[in-house]
């Protein structure tokens, strides 16, 4: 996709820019909120995304991953048992934003548990609409038969054969434990397995074969194939319901195993209610902006520029030269200014899987927050990066730099010391529709949304100068706002908000107000 792109921004964000907050739940892979517990993130973030998904209804297209688990009507059903599903949505809230679901945040967390933690890459696909009330039943329990299972998956949209792999690929990770399913597995009193979870396999924390082969070795503990009780074996009639053909398959070959997790694994989570439309599968950028912030100076005269680049899977390298130039108003190739390394200079995943360079905007200081001083009259209208002699512009494109509504400097506090100017700057030629400050409210269970307070229009627009200023006045706070404005285009009104936010008690402390 061509940035910028708001939700595509964030999603590939939430994806790739590493740490994540759900890659810090799962590093070490065995983290969980207690100590030797037995119990893992991992484990609960999969079966939280095949609980929601499982009730799914491939005849009508109702249910499927809308985050309905985040309801406690949902969580405190029979078929859902178990703590996991209120454990992993706090994580899971983290996450969400104004862009990204509940539902799209669980998908990632399961993602984030399996790609991190030993198993396949997985496909992501974005824009998961949230439910608003509890689905109907539908999640398959260990006391039903064979044929109940089948008809469940089918439900679901999986063959028998599609149920053996996801079953297998659900249970590499974690394992029932003793509170919510004592007739299956016993108090243990094991002071390195507190909470008495029988694991699925010797690795429960690890994606990999193990469920597999130790099934077919015959040295497997799943107390799902060789629990006391036979009629909630269920993983014993499931796995062997193809007389082991599919779980030969994958003790012989890790890859295989891997190969078909990825792909069942991709379609369990893209299992959405048929209203829904999820996006492309979210790559990586190769080369992208970051934090893109301008202001404007009190005076009008210069717009500071500061942000960040990413080169993703690209490890740090002193010797790389990187620099930015930037089209202003009038011409292009401005700038050619060289980029320092950002402080750390580098991420990486968890396992080290992936390393991202990162690079400040700033023209002297390496590892140091700055901006780059432009001509506020020429302003900016995109970037472009040279990376060793490479031009990085999105195909000649550039990455576009919204210079037309802007946070200026000129917004001080109040001689009460109870209220604020904010002062948005606003570019006479930008000619936006609205401007307003965007504030993100939380709703607890569900996903942020944002609330719009309109700035007025100033009586008239400051010929002497290329911005005009918008102010309106806040009570002093800590409450964060992105500036939002809301432009005509071609198709109908176009939404733009601004990547940084600024609080009334922080931002503006530039200085009290004239009286
Ligand atoms: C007939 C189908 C299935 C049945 C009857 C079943 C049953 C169970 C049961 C009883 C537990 C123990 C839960 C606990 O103690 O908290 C469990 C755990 C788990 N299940 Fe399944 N399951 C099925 C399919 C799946 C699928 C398709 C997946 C994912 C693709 C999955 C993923 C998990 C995971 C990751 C755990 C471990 C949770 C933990 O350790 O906290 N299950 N399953």
């Amino acid at each position: 996709y061509t940035w910028p792109a708001p939700q595509l921004d964030a999603l590939e964000a939430a994806r790739f820019d590493l740490p994540t907050t759900l890659s810090l739940g799962v590093d070490p892979c065995d983290s969980f909120f207690t100590t030797s517990s037995g119990r893992a993130n991992v484990a609960d973030w999969v079966r939280t995304a095949y609980h929601d998904m499982a009730t799914y209804n491939s005849e009508d297209g109702t249910g499927g991953l809308d985050g309905s688990i985040r309801f406690t009507e949902e969580q405190s059903r029979p078929e859902n048992a178990g703590d996991g599903f209120a454990n992993t949505m706090p994580f899971v809230t983290l996450q969400a934003s104004r862009y990204i679901s509940i539902a799209d945040s669980i998908a990632l967390a399961a993602i984030t548990a399996i790609e991190s933690c030993g198993g396949p890459e997985i496909p992501f696909r974005g824009n998961r609409t949230d439910a608003t009330h509890p689905n109907s039943p539908g999640v398959p329990e260990p006391q039903q038969d064979l044929d109940a299972h089948i008809a469940s998956f089918k439900k679901q949209g999986f063959t028998k054969e599609e149920m053996i792999g996801l079953v297998a690929c659900g249970h590499s990770f974690g394992g029932v434990q003793h509170a919510p399913f004592p007739d299956i597995v016993p108090e243990m009193n094991d002071p390195d397995n507190k909470e008495s979870s029988q694991h699925f396999d010797s690795t429960f924390f690890t994606f990999d074969n193990n469920v597999a082969t130790e099934y077919i070795s015959g040295t497997t503990q799943n107390p799902l194939v060789v629990g006391l009780n036979d009629t909630t074996n269920s993983d014993k009639r499931i796995f062997g319901s193809d007389g082991n053909v599919t779980m030969q398959g994958f003790a012989d070959s890790q890859d295989l195993f891997f190969s078909t997790c990825s792909a069942l694994l991709a379609r369990m989570l893209d299992t959405v209610p048929k209203e829904t439309t999820l996006t492309d599968v979210i790559t990586p950028l190769p080369v992208k902006p970051a934090s893109v912030e301008l202001q404007l100076d009190a005076d009008k005269s210069t717009l500071k520029l500061s942000g960040l680049l990413r080169l993703w899977n690209t490890p740090a390298d002193p010797t790389r030269s990187v620099r930015l130039l930037y089209a202003d108003h009038t011409s292009a190739n401005n700038g050619n200014y060289t980029l320092f390394p950002a402080n750390p200079p580098s991420s990486t995943s968890v396992g080290n899987k992936y390393t991202s360079s990162w690079y400040w905007y700033n023209r002297t200081i390496s590892g140091g927050i700055g901006a780059l001083a432009l001509d506020a009259e020429q302003g900016i209208t995109s970037l472009s990066f040279v990376v060793d002699g490479k031009v990085e512009d999105q195909d000649g494109v550039g990455f576009k730099v919204e210079d037309g509504v802007v946070f200026s400097k000129s917004s001080c506090i109040k001689r009460d010391f109870k209220t604020a100017r904010f002062d948005v700057a606003v570019r006479n030629s930008a000619s936006p529709t609205r401007v307003y400050l965007e504030q993100i409210q939380v709703h607890s269970p569900d996903a942020p949304t944002v609330i719009e307070i309109d700035i007025p229009r100033p009586s008239s627009v400051d010929a002497d100068s290329v911005y005009s200023i918008w102010s309106i006045e806040l009570p002093l706070s800590i409450v964060q706002y992105h500036i939002g404005a809301e432009f005509l285009g071609s198709g109908g009104a176009v939404k733009y908000s601004t990547a940084a936010v600024y609080t009334t008690s922080g931002s503006v402390s530039g200085g009290l107000c004239p009286e």
